[in-house]
Parts: C-alpha cells; sequence; structure tokens
C-alpha cells in the first residue's frame, strides 16, 4: 500500500507551519515535525547539526542513490552520496532522521547544497530501532527496511484458522526490530459470537506474552478508535500475510487523507511523472505519527533473532532457569524444566515446538552469513544506536570513513 503524492503535498508542513519555526528546532513541542514524530530526543540528537546550518528531515522513500524527505519546508529530494556505505544495515532508509543541506537555511546560514545545487543527506541520526531483513544472496547480510519503528502492528486475520506459530513468527521480529509488537485481530466482524471472539483472542495472547491484543473490524468500524489511541503520535508499520487485511487496516488508520491521495491517482490511470510514492505516511488526528509502509518489510524474514525469539517465548525463557544444567537443550536432559512443564501441561507441547524451529532458522540464517562481516555488522549498530555517539565523535574528531 503506496501512496502517490506529489512534493509540497497537502500534508506537508505548510506555510503556517513555518512561521512556528522561528522557535529553535530543539523546541520539540511545536516543531513542523512534530507530527512526523520529531520529539527530544531527536531534537537533542540533531542539535550539533543544526549549528552546522543543516535541516532535520524524516525520511519518507528511498531509491538508488536518492530519497525524499520531509523537512520544515516540505517534501524534499536529496541525494546520499555523503553517506553512501557498503554496509546494508548502515544504508539510509525510510524512517531514518538525517540532517541535510538544502542550501535554502531559514536563517540563510544554510550550509551548501550538493552538486547542482542538489540537497545532500549530510548525516543520518542514530537509530531507535531497526527492522533488518536477510537478503536472499549467498553472502547474507542484512538489509535495513526501516527505522525508529515504535509500533509494530501485526494483522491477523480472525476470517481463518489461527496459526500461532506464524503469529509467533512476527512478534520474534518486532521484538528483534526494537519496536513493540502489537496484535491486530482483524475481520472481527467474521466471527460468530462474543465468546468466540474471547477465546481466540485468549489464545492468541498465550502465545505473545507481554504483548497488547486488539481486534478489530474496519468494515464494521469496530475496535479502530482504540486502535488509532494505541499508534497515535509513533512510528508503526504493518506486518502479517497476505490478505491479513493490512492494506484496509493501513487505510482505515490513514483515513480521508490516503483516500483523497488516491483518488488522485486513480483519476490519471497509472499516475504522472510528478507523482511519486511514499513509504512514510502521516496519521491523521490530533497526536500526528505516521505509518511506514515498505515494498519487502510486510515479508521480512528473521535476521540477528535470537534475543526476539527469546522474548516471545519469555515463559519458556524463564523455565530454562531453572533447568539443572546451565546450557540444557531442553531435549532430553535430566532436570529440565521446560520439559517437566510440557509433561505436567503447563507448557504447549506447540509452544516448544515452535521456539525450536524458529532458533533453528536464525540459527541456519546466521551460519550463511560471513561471521566477520556479521561481527563488523552488530558492532556498528551498537554503536550507531549508542545515545550521545555523535557528541562522543564531536570530541574525538571527524569520524573515519569505513
Ligand atoms: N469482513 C471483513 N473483511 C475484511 C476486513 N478487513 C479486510 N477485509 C477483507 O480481507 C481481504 C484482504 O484484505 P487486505 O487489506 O487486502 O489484506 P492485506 O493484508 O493487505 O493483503 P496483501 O496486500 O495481500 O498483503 C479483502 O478482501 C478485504 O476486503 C474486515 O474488517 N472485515
Ligand atoms: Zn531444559
Amino acid at each position: 500500500m503506496n501512496s502517490p503524492d506529489t512534493q509540497g503535498s497537502p500534508d506537508s508542513p505548510g506555510p503556517s507551519d513555518s512561521t512556528r519555526s522561528s522557535a529553535p528546532a530543539s523546541a520539540s513541542d511545536a516543531h513542523p515535525l512534530r507530527r512526523y514524530g520529531w520529539d527530544s530526543r531527536v531534537a537533542d540528537a540533531f542539535a550539533p547539526y543544526e549549528d552546522e546550518g543543516l535541516l532535520p528531515g524524516r525520511i519518507v522513500r528511498v531509491d538508488r542513490g536518492l530519497c525524499d524527505a520531509v523537512t520544515a519546508e516540505g517534501v524534499v529530494r536529496a541525494g546520499t552520496a555523503p553517506v553512501a556505505t557498503s554496509d546494508p544495515t548502515r544504508t539510509v532508509c525510510t524512517g531514518d532522521w538525517a540532517a541535510l543541506s538544502t542550501g535554502t537555511a531559514r536563517d540563510g546560514s544554510g550550509a551548501q547544497a550538493g552538486p547542482g545545487g542538489m540537497p545532500e543527506v549530510r548525516a543520518v541520526l542514530p537509530r531507535r530501532t531497526a527492522f533488518v531483513r536477510s537478503t536472499s544472496s549467498n553472502r547474507s547480510e542484512g538489509q535495513v527496511l526501516a527505522a525508529n519503528v515504535d509500533i509494530a502492528l501485526i494483522a491477523v486475520s480472525l476470517a481463518e484458522e489461527l496459526e500461532l506459530a506464524r503469529v509467533e513468527r512476527f512478534v520474534a521480529l518486532a521484538w528483534t526490530s526494537g519496536a513493540r509488537p502489537l496484535i491486530v485481530l482483524t475481520k472481527a466482524d467474521l466471527v460468530g459470537d462474543a465468546g468466540t471472539l474471547a477465546q481466540l483472542a485468549a489464545d492468541v495472547e498465550a502465545s505473545a506474552p507481554g504483548v497488547e491484543v486488539l481486534a478489530v473490524s474496519a468494515t464494521e468500524e469496530e475496535g479502530l478508535e482504540a486502535l488509532t489511541a494505541v499508534v497515535g503520535g509513533g512510528t508503526c508499520v504493518l506486518l502479517g500475510r497476505s490478505g491479513a487485511g493490512k492494506s484496509t487496516l493501513a487505510n482505515a488508520l490513514l483515513g480521508e487523507e490516503a483516500q483523497d491521495v488516491r483518488a488522485i491517482r486513480d483519476s490519471d490511470g497509472k499516475g504522472r511523472h510528478t507523482t511519486t510514492t511514499r513509504d512514510l505516511l502521516p496519521l491523521p488526528g490530533p497526536a500526528g505519527g505516521v505509518l511506514i509502509d515498505t515494498p519487502g518489510l510486510r515479508g521480512v524474514g528473521l535476521w540477528d533473532a535470537e534475543a526476539g525469539v527469546g522474548s516471545t517465548f519469555s515463559e519458556i525463557e524463564a523455565l530454562a532457569e531453572e533447568c539443572r544444567f546451565h546450557d540444557c537443550r531442553h531435549e532430553s536432559e535430566p532436570g529440565c524444566a521446560v520439559l517437566a512443564a510440557v509433561d505436567d501441561g503447563t507448557l504447549p507441547q506447540r509452544r516448544l515446538e515452535s521456539y525450536r524451529k524458529l532458533l533453528r532458522e536464525n540459527a541456519r540464517i546466521a551460519a550463511r552469513t560471513d561471521a566477520r562481516l556479521r561481527a563488523e555488522q552488530k558492532r556498528r549498530f551498537k554503536e550507531m544506536s549508542a545515545e550521545g555517539r555523535y557528541n562522543a565523535e564531536r570530541k574525538r574528531g571527524p569520524r573515519r570513513k569505513p
């Protein structure tokens, strides 16, 4: 689900926002990018770049060598050469916060734009969270699909039999990214009675300890208010199998704005040259927030997901603490608390099997990955997420090119 849009669209901050921008960019409340997720943490991370006359922006779309970023001046097309890297986990991606040179900074001190006057991404701010997928190439590397996601909405259709292992897989993916999973049971109108609905929700809840579960019906407009309240203000993505109702949910969340945009596209068939798609769309409503829906994200696979799998099966990990052997594999070891729980019926056999399967899947992907490259990526990712990294670098001097 992508909504095409033109530059300077109605949902980009307009003139009224620019007049407010006489306040310093670090004042997060009234910031023109507030509805795109600007908060005090982003403001702090951006502060040093503001001193350089760069503009903050959030990446709404990336394609080869170029990106679209929403800034206080609207959507700008920018080059990404200054932040180019051979590490696919570090390439600029949708959802990233960036420092841009546009040559038109408000106070006139704007850092020069790149070749040909093209705005450029000069730096990518540290990511809070990231969805990374394993690429299908032999030399497996992680490829980052979306950054700074707060909530992963996992659409699970109630129109068909629940596949709990699939739900667990998506939950593991969400935890791995650093985002909070939220399970949305879709098509609740197709469930016969309230008792059945409650039972289905309970089954899902048991498979996702600590994860909120909401039932909605897009057709009956039920549960949408609760969902809107949860996602409002944050950055969310949609995960779920084909037909789970993701597009329908996206439309419901995006509201009339998205439909208006679609109407524009439909009126001229396949779209105009001036029309570009966006992978990051603002949510209507007072709280703001955005929905990221990038190609590939919906079908993302595990990558370096061991901890995420652990969080998904937290009750198994807790039981494992009680196993006699520290390195118990919960297969046939004496004194295994996990197997004991299966025996006495407190842990469903299905759960244990699902846990093993996901760990195996993750291990397979890890084995495929060049170990050295992976260690390097991991180290850099840690670095990137470390708060205050930028400031530390400033004190140390400029960063060496990788
Ligand atoms: N009855 C009912 N049907 C729904 C509801 N939400 C979605 N559907 C239907 O379910 C089907 C699949 O919905 P989509 O939103 O296209 O699902 P999707 O997850 O985006 O599918 P992909 O694009 O293949 O990934 C469509 O025929 C929808 O009309 C609902 O709340 N109630
Ligand atoms: Zn054990």
